[in-house]
């Protein structure tokens, strides 16, 4: 079917004729790019470039200075909505370990390997077969005792001494490994800190042999999963209650360091060896990941940011916001714990089994969807109240350990000596509060107001809309409407002396803002059945025209609006099955920003220019409305300049303006309707709509 083309122009003259239209050739064509004046086209991306040498023309003041306050409210006829599911989008991650291994043959297999040293397989080259770093003894290597995705664990046996002379565990790293590209592993910086502190292995040796970085360190019994795969997939309650309370103890300390361990699973907690007397104590082992949430230098929390792109941990435990990339902190390794705690208890979490390109995005809605009832029904209630509380910790909030630690308190036999884990860490995390606070328990919160629920396992469809202060304008709005009204609309607006600023679509039906204060001097727009349409918009900037306005409708028809008048000097689009942050970030590295979003159906359109007149830009990505972000963005000066949002996902990208308006104040609604009441409120306070888009948030 040929694309449906309704393109109308409107044209003003120039309001500031002083400005010469040939004096200023701006931008330099990109290489990439064949004849001049032609756009570069990324075969494989559906990318479009365009640079072209002209001059641009700013009219914003012209428009600007209109002090018309008089504002016309069209409000389109109501029309039934119609609710569409739209299918789910996927998002690549740099993946860095091994979360393509979750699936229902467990990753956990790995830590069981017990081969001995000459069978270790082909790819890595051969452990030596006797070792002797950083003025270590001469140490025989034995049976290897796990694998990892970066090292390798091997029993060591001092050469010389008596058969009883203790075993240690050897970690090896080769030279050429993911971990070792600018020298000794990072893992021994943190081991350096933490290693013998309270459920942290000693390392009493490291150094480097041949080509291998090797760690001699306290050697450890079987890993939680070993302990899992071996009980016929179950643990009692008790038994996992008894985990949960001394493993919040170890995270507690290694919190209190500074550190948060980054990748806290049932594989990574290691008993003592058996036979010893530490073989009902918990360890926790692997330090690859580990970050800082405190700043070594100042003492404060590191700062808060969200990259989409990276991935850090194991899919299957990690935290909500470790899969949309968001920086570590203490929640995250109480998120992963929860998980850990639930999988051991139930044998399965529910998001296990999903596979291909897009596991880490399908995972990562499915917890978010999974309400604590659900993930923990049949489980003693202390597991959900747990988890309950971690999802609800915000980023810089100190998890009150102590009371965590209290839930499980019913579950666990009331003499600490028979427990099946050895609880003597948490014992004295209680007993250091109580001091502290004059009592033992935690009970003082629970008189508390109960906190707003993150994970209500039901997803919610809204208009999100963000006001900005203004100088008092006209701004116009019409919104349900059908494809063949939006003409009549615009022509009047046009006619009236508006543009159209932003578009938004809530299932096939349109919403339009046009207003007096956009500074451009010519629009057109097309209406079209592809998202988007190439070939127009590529017309159109060779006309000098760029994207200013951009929505998608669920049956994946577009509406593009592009405008002269715009302070863009080259403009980009992608259009992508999910969101694409990678292509964001290289274009920002080339002077572009985000001027426009849009979606159709679970497709983005992400539209980006050059001279958009940003100093800086963030992307805020979640599957709900990110609140929390958003606060702290605002909070270090940005202000929310584009919106999207699917069926599953609201996108927000924040900047800050290279020159700050007199006013700052910017809000966002959330509305089941289209917000025509409270716009109303909003322009008597001088607030006007900059950006709008229906989709994913939580009612
Ligand atoms: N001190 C130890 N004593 C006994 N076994 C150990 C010890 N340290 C590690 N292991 C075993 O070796 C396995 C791999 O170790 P580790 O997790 O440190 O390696 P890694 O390559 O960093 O793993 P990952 O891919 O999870 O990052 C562990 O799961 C555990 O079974």
């Amino acid at each position: 079917m040929p694309p449906q083309l309704r393109t109308r122009r409107k044209t003003t003259q120039n309001p500031n004729p002083n400005q010469n239209p040939n004096q200023n050739p701006i931008t330099k064509p990109e290489t990439a790019r064949g004849r001049r004046g032609r756009p570069a086209r990324n075969r494989n991306h559906n990318t479009i470039a365009l640079a072209r040498d002209h001059e641009i023309i700013d009219n914003r003041l012209g428009l600007n200075n209109n002090n018309e306050t008089n504002r016309v409210v069209v409000v389109e006829d109501e029309e039934e909505e119609e609710e569409h599911h739209a299918p789910q989008v996927r998002v690549s991650r740099d993946i860095k370990k091994q979360d393509i291994m979750d699936d229902d043959c467990d990753s956990g297999g790995r830590s069981a390997d017990k081969a001995p040293a000459a069978d270790d397989e082909g790819t890595t080259p051969p452990i030596p077969e006797k070792v002797q770093v950083g003025g270590s003894p001469l140490y025989r290597i034995d049976r290897k005792l796990g694998k990892g995705g970066f090292g390798q664990v091997y029993v060591g046996r001092r050469v010389g001494a008596g058969a009883g002379a203790p075993e240690v565990a050897l970690k090896f790293e080769h030279k050429s490994s993911k971990g070792c590209n600018y020298g000794p592993p990072y893992e021994w910086q943190v081991y350096n800190v933490l290693g013998g502190s309270h459920g942290v292995p000693r390392v009493h040796y490291k150094g480097r042999h041949g080509d291998f970085y090797i760690m001699v360190m306290d050697m450890l019994g079987p890993s939680l999963w070993d302990v899992w795969n071996n009980k016929t997939h179950t643990m009692s309650a008790e038994m996992v209650a008894c985990i949960a309370i001394e493993a919040i103890s170890i995270l507690e300390k290694m919190h209190s360091r500074g550190y948060v361990h980054g990748d806290v699973k049932p594989e990574n907690f290691l008993l003592g060896s058996p036979g010893t007397h530490d073989e009902k104590k918990l360890f926790l082992v692997d330090l690859g990941l580990a970050t800082r949430w405190r700043d070594n230098s100042t003492g404060l929390h590191v700062e808060y940011d969200q990259r989409p792109d990276v991935f850090r941990g194991t899919v299957r435990y990690a935290s909500v916001h470790a899969h949309l990339g968001r920086t570590g902190s203490r929640r995250d390794d109480l998120e992963s714990l929860a998980y850990t705690l639930i999988f051991l208890l139930r044998g399965r979490l529910p998001w296990q089994g999903f596979q291909g390109e897009n596991k880490g995005f399908l995972v990562c809605k499915k917890k978010m969807a999974t309400s604590p009832e659900n993930m923990c029904c049949l489980c003693p209630a202390p597991f959900r109240k747990f988890i309950e509380y971690v999802v609800n910790l915000k980023f810089e909030e100190e998890p009150n350990y102590a009371k965590c630690i209290s839930l499980f308190d019913g579950i666990v036999g009331p003499n600490p000596d028979i427990r099946p884990i050895n609880t003597d860490g948490a014992q004295k995390l209680i007993y250091q509060v109580g001091q502290k606070r004059g009592r033992l328990t935690m009970e003082e919160d629970d008189d508390e107001q109960p906190k707003k629920k993150v994970r209500i396992g039901m997803p919610a469809t809204q208009w999100i809309s963000v006001y900005n202060a203004r100088r008092p304008m006209k701004q116009r709005y019409h919104y349900n409407v059908a494809d063949l009204r939006l003409p009549q609309h615009i022509e009047k607006g046009y006619e009236d002396g508006l543009f159209i600023s932003s578009v938004a679509c809530c299932t096939n039906l349109w919403a339009l803002i046009m207003d007096a204060g956009t500074g451009f001097s010519a629009q057109v727009y097309e209406l079209s059945s592809y998202f988007l349409h190439k070939e127009w918009i590529m017309e159109q900037w060779e006309k000098n025209y760029y994207i200013s306005a951009i929505a998608g409708s669920t049956n994946g028809s577009s509406l593009v609006v592009m405008s002269k008048g715009t302070q863009y000097l080259q403009q980009s689009y992608k259009v992508s099955d999910s969101f694409p942050f990678k292509w964001i970030n290289k274009k920002w590295k080339e002077g572009f920003y985000v001027t426009a979003m849009a979606t159709a159906g679970s497709r983005w359109a992400i539209v980006m220019s050059r001279g958009a007149g940003f100093t800086d830009q963030v992307v805020e990505l979640d599957f709900l409305y990110p609140s929390e972000g958003i606060h702290r963005r605002w909070d270090n000066g940005y202000r929310i300049t584009s919106t999207a949002a699917t069926y599953d996902q609201a996108a927000f990208v924040l900047s800050i303006p290279r020159r700050k308006p007199a006013d700052e104040t910017q809000e966002t609604l959330r509305t089941s309707d289209f917000p025509s009441t409270h716009v109303k409120e909003k322009w008597s306070k001088n607030l006007y709509i900059a950006s709008i888009c229906y989709g994913r948030t939580v009612s």
